[in-house]
């Protein structure tokens, strides 16, 4: 990388494409930025990668979040063993979860209270519209909603991926309209600004919003696995944690406002969730609390191919094999070869470079995938 007073540090295996290499360049020049870390499952997205965790003292980069504010991952324990989960089982869920847990909207919306207001007028307008009818909804591409088995124990585990919905990037894209700032071609807002403290109201809104949503889901799900088998989730474990976030926190006696755009919190004893694929192992775990990666981990796989070449390469006929003994919905196998596991890097060695900054505490196997595809 070319000399900037921002710091940086990768923990990827692979080189850095030049277009990622371009994107790291540019943050790295932004004003205000200290330090700049890219996560083991850094791939290219729109303005700033996914996977990426920026630094500044007073500025907010809206585009070092993105647009999903709030998307993150809930885990929970089913009290039954993952065996239980056999076709029959499988058939009758999915056709539950079609209308329970709908991909883009509810048919009634749900009246909604969260303890925060927003900000101005123009966004409470959209959510008491567009959030009332998306609460408790998926959201298309990798959202997810899937039941693992916990490698160890054999026990069933329901695992809920989703975010704020329309949410997010409405409170991201009225926010980058009104700031004036703008280096290295990306907008920012001061934390001490009128318009900066605004943001920073709603971004704080649209994570309130993005865990009522997750647990909406849930909710949803503790109904329909006590009424279909009598199963009870055990609340009492949840893990939940989001990836799209602003931190305030003091690293070396500095304090400071860490982005995260897929990326997880991983202070010390902080547990967290980290997914493979659709076809592969997901982990729960907790921090190590290393400094060096700003207290952060990767918050996933990562992709290792766009959508658009999954789609051309990978034939419904890879998919299915891939998919082997996983229960999916197979009318949607041509429109899944854009989440197929090898479109996302492997999972064991993203784990394995991230060794130093998380210890696993679960491993858990895929046995039952809902995707918003
Ligand atoms: N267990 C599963 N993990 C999945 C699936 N689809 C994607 N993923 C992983 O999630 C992360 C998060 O993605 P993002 O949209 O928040 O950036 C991604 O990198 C994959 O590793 C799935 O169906 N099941
Ligand atoms: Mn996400």
């Amino acid at each position: 990388m070319n000399k900037s007073k921002a710091s940086y540090r990768h923990w990827m295996s692979e080189r850095l494409t030049p277009e990622l290499q371009q994107q790291t360049q540019r943050l790295l020049h932004a004003k205000d930025v200290k330090h700049v870390r890219l996560m083991a499952d850094a791939h290219l997205a729109n303005d700033v990668c996914v996977g990426c965790v920026l630094a500044t003292e007073k500025l907010i980069y809206p585009a070092a979040i993105g647009g999903d504010i709030g998307c993150g991952m809930l885990s929970v324990p089913l009290g039954v063993d993952a065996d239980f989960i056999q076709s029959q089982q499988a058939e009758v869920i999915f056709k539950n979860l079609t209308h329970l847990v709908p991909i883009v909207k509810q048919a009634q919306g749900i009246p909604f209270e969260l303890d925060r207001k927003l900000s101005n007028e123009r966004l409470q307008h959209i959510a008491l519209r567009d959030g009332c009818y998306q609460l408790g909804t998926l959201g298309r591409g990798n959202h997810f909603l899937e039941l693992q088995r916990c490698v160890d124990t054999e026990q069933l585990w329901l695992m809920i991926h989703t975010g704020s919905r329309g949410m997010g990037p409405a409170i991201r894209d009225y926010h980058l309209h009104h700031s004036s700032g703008k280096s290295a071609s990306l907008k920012y807002l001061d934390i001490e600004s009128e318009q900066g403290l605004a943001y920073f109201n709603d971004l704080c809104w649209a994570r309130e919003y993005a865990n009522a949503n997750r647990l909406k889901i849930l909710e949803r799900c503790t109904a329909l696995f006590h009424d279909l088998f009598s199963i009870s989730v055990d609340e009492s474990k949840m893990i939940h944690c989001d990836h799209n976030h602003l931190d305030l926190i003091t690293v070396n006696k500095q304090d400071l406002l860490i982005h995260r755009k897929g990326a997880c919190s991983v202070t010390k004893g902080e547990a967290a969730i980290i997914p493979g694929s659709m076809g592969s192992d997901s982990f729960h775990v907790v921090g190590k609390g290393n400094a060096d990666s700003l207290f952060s981990s990767s918050h996933g796989a990562g992709r290792c191919m766009s959508r658009q070449l999954a789609r051309k390469t990978i034939t419904s006929n890879n998919l299915s094999k891939q998919l082997s003994g996983i229960y999916y919905q197979q009318e949607k196998l041509r429109l899944l070869t854009e989440e197929a596991p090898t479109s996302y890097k492997n999972i064991e060695k993203v784990m394995s470079l991230q060794k130093k900054l998380v210890k696993v505490t679960r491993r858990l196997s895929p046995v039952l995938s809902y995707k918003g595809t």
